[in-house]
C-alpha cells in the first residue's frame, strides 16, 4: 500500500520529541560507527548488536533517537516523515527516487557500484544493442529498467532479493544488475562485470517538509555530520 508521502502526524509528533535518525541495519552500520562519534551521536551501546531486538534506541542526546531498519526501508521512514534524518546507500536513492527525500551529504563510506554483470563464458558474444528484450535479475527493478531503457533495450527484470548471482546459470536471467565491491561473488558465481551503471557511497538524507518546518534542528544536524566529515 502506497501511504500519502510526508504523513502530517509524524511531522507534527517530530516538532516536539526527538528527532528520529534511520540507521541502515548491516553493512554500513559497522563503518558508520566513527562518523556517528564524530558528530556527537552515542546511541544505546546495543543499536549495533543485531541479535538484540531492540528497535528503536536513545542517544546521550535526548533530543535525537536512533531507529534500526533494513537498508531500503531507510528511505522509506524519512520519505514518510516516520524518521526526519537516515543513512542510506545512493543504491536505494536511485532505485525509489523519493522527492520528498534530499540528500545533502556524501559519507564516503560504503563505497561499492551498480553494475550489469553475465556469465563470463559467453560474455561479449551478442551485441546488446540488438537485443529488444532482455531478461535481468535485480534487487533494483527500476534501476536495470531505466538503464536498458536508456539503450531501447526492454528489460524484463526478475526481482530478487539476493543471490541475483545464481540467476544466469539457473536460467532465469540473461544478466544481473548488483553491487560490486571487491569482485569476489562474482567470480565465485563465474560471472564478470560488463558495465559499471553507478558509484555508490552512502548518504546523509532529510525529509524535505521536516527540513523546512524544523530549520534550525534538522539544520544543526546536517551541520554536525558535515563538520564529522571535515578532514
Ligand atoms: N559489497 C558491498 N560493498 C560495499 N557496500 C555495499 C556492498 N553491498 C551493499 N553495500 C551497501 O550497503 C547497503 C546495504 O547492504 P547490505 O548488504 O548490508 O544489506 P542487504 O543485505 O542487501 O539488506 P537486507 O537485509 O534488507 O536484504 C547497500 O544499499 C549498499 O549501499
Ligand atoms: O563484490 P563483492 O565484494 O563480492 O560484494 C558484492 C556482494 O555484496 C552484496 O551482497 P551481500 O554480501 O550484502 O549479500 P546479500 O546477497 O544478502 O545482499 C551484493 O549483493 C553482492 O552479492
Amino acid at each position: 500500500m502506497d501511504l500519502p508521502i510526508s504523513n502530517p502526524d509524524a511531522a507534527e509528533a517530530a516538532g516536539t520529541g526527538p528527532i528520529i535518525l534511520a540507521l541502515p541495519k548491516g553493512r554500513i552500520l559497522s563503518e558508520l560507527g566513527p562518523v556517528l562519534a564524530r558528530a556527537g551521536i552515542h546511541p544505546a551501546p546495543d543499536y549495533t548488536d543485531e541479535d538484540s531486538r531492540r528497535l528503536r534506541f536513545e542517544t546521550s542526546d535526548p533530543s535525537l533517537d536512533v531507529v534500526r531498519v533494513r537498508p531500503f526501508d531507510v528511505a522509506t521512514f524519512v520519505a514518510h516523515g516516520a524518521a526526519q534524518i537516515g543513512i542510506c546507500g545512493a543504491d536505494v536513492l536511485m532505485e525509489f527516487d523519493y522527492p520528498e527525500i534530499y540528500a545533502p551529504l556524501d559519507l564516503g563510506i560504503g563505497r561499492c557500484r551498480i553494475s550489469v554483470a553475465e556469465p563470463a563464458a559467453t560474455a561479449g558474444q551478442d551485441d546488446p544493442s540488438r537485443w529488444s528484450r532482455l531478461a535481468v535479475a535485480s534487487k533494483y527493478p527500476n534501476v536495470a529498467q531505466r538503464h536498458y531503457a536508456a539503450r531501447g533495450v526492454q528489460a524484463e527484470v526478475v526481482h530478487l532479493n539476493g543471490a541475483m548471482e545464481l540467476a544466469p546459470s539457473l536460467g532465469l536471467a540473461r544478466v544481473i544488475v548488483d553491487l560490486v565491491q571487491t569482485g569476489s561473488t562474482l567470480k565465485a558465481n563465474g560471472l564478470i562485470e560488463t558495465e559499471v551503471i553507478a558509484h555508490v557511497t552512502s548518504r546523509l538524507i532529510v525529509n524535505r517538509t521536516a527540513l523546512k518546518t524544523m530549520p534550525e534542528r534538522i539544520g544543526a544536524w546536517i551541520a554536525r555530520f558535515r563538520a564529522a566529515l571535515a578532514p
